[in-house]
């Protein structure tokens, strides 16, 4: 990974170590929301994550007690990796690193940190493994799907593999973006899959892919849905987004009664060619830096300290879903939602004809 002031940057946590005793309380609970308690984690693992040079976290995300029902706690891993191959290696050996790379970091027997993981999520790769029957867990994988039954068309694609092995299901990508170095209008076709919720043996579940995290309705309706945890597998770079990185997975979690794991690469990839986006900026060789920073948030706008900036990592939350009705209940936005009031208005809007509705008042 290449070196550069924003990679070295450790973290908006770090730093706020400075601030001491109560005022650290204060402004953690401010910024962050109540503080989750650290989940045990055991010596074998640890040794896993110093040997594989990986950081490991996890946190405990608890919710009331109800009377009628019994809490329903699922653990979620996000991964967050660099590529291991350069970017010059055959693309089926960096696939093959990238495989080996997850089966280290955390898809290991079962004394490792997977113990009750019931749900992995890996960042925005061309990748896709199969270790959920093995381990009795689901997990979504993003990659570049090819389709051969229609046209060859390249989609953006998370698929879902259950507890069986097989594939369950698969999100397609809604919004492509057209920013900076990100110009996958060129290559990926949007998605016509809509926004599916699949219901999996531990919680119904949804996949935003990336850019769509900008898009406060892709969340929206993925939650509408029923989904209870929205994962955001991401890859982005700190001059880019990392002002709203932690803003916008947050958001929609509070906005939805729902959780949602927002995860990103890491490291700085170079290219062999330089290349520019027609902006203006110097022809370059790389995206900058993928800073990382993987968290969970949950439905009370509370959320996880991040992974690393710079350094591989699994985060691990043990949540438990209750918190998504009991915030619905308490906060009530899905009740007070109006929805026939905007699906008129977005009606209108959505016609070529529209002319926004501004009227004079000076
Ligand atoms: N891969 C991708 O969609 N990146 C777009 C950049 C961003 O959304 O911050």
């Amino acid at each position: 990974m290449a070196g550069n002031s924003q990679s070295e940057f450790k973290g908006v946590e770090e730093a706020l170590k400075a601030i001491e005793g109560p005022e650290h309380e204060e402004v953690y609970r401010v910024l962050y929301g109540r503080k989750h308690p650290e989940i045990a984690i055991s010596d074998d693992a640890k040794k896993l994550a110093e040997s594989g040079n990986f950081e490991l976290k996890g946190y405990s995300v608890s919710a009331s007690p109800e009377q009628l029902r019994t809490p329903r706690i699922v653990r979620i891993a996000a991964i967050q990796n660099q590529i291991v191959q350069p970017t010059t290696a055959p693309v089926a050996e960096q696939r093959d690193a990238l495989h080996k790379r997850y089966a280290i970091c955390v898809l290991h027997p079962r004394k490792t940190p997977m113990d009750g993981i019931r749900r992995v999520c890996l960042q925005r790769t061309n990748d896709q493994i199969s270790y959920s029957k093995k381990y009795g867990i689901v997990i979504i994988s993003p990659i570049l799907e090819r389709d051969e039954e229609k046209d060859d068309v390249i989609w953006n694609t998370a698929v879902v593999i259950g507890t069986n092995g097989q594939v369950v299901g698969r999100s397609r990508k809604n919004h492509i973006p057209r920013v900076g170095d990100f110009n996958e209008s060129t290559y990926y076709m949007e998605s016509q899959l809509g926004h599916p919720v699949f219901e999996t043996e531990f919680g119904r579940i949804a996949i935003n892919i990336c850019y769509g995290r900008h898009h406060p309705m892709n969340w929206q309706m993925y939650a509408l849905n029923g989904a209870e945890i929205i994962f955001n597998p991401s890859a982005t770079v700190g001059a880019l987004s990392e002002p709203l990185w932690g803003i916008e997975a947050r958001n929609a979690a509070i906005a939805n009664h729902c959780f949602t794991v927002a995860v990103n690469r890491v490291g700085t990839e170079q290219f062999p060619h330089e290349f520019t986006s027609g902006n203006g900026k110097p022809a370059h060789k790389d995206f900058g830096h993928f800073y990382g920073s993987s968290y969970v948030a949950a439905p009370d706008g509370s959320r996880t300290p991040s992974l690393s900036r710079t350094q591989d990592g699994v985060l691990i939350a043990e949540v438990d879903l209750n918190l998504c009705r009991q915030t619905k209940d308490s906060w009530g936005f899905r009740m007070t939602n109006r929805l026939e009031l905007y699906a008129k208005s977005f009606t209108a809007a959505s016609d070529p004809e529209y002319r926004p509705d501004v009227r004079k008042a000076f």
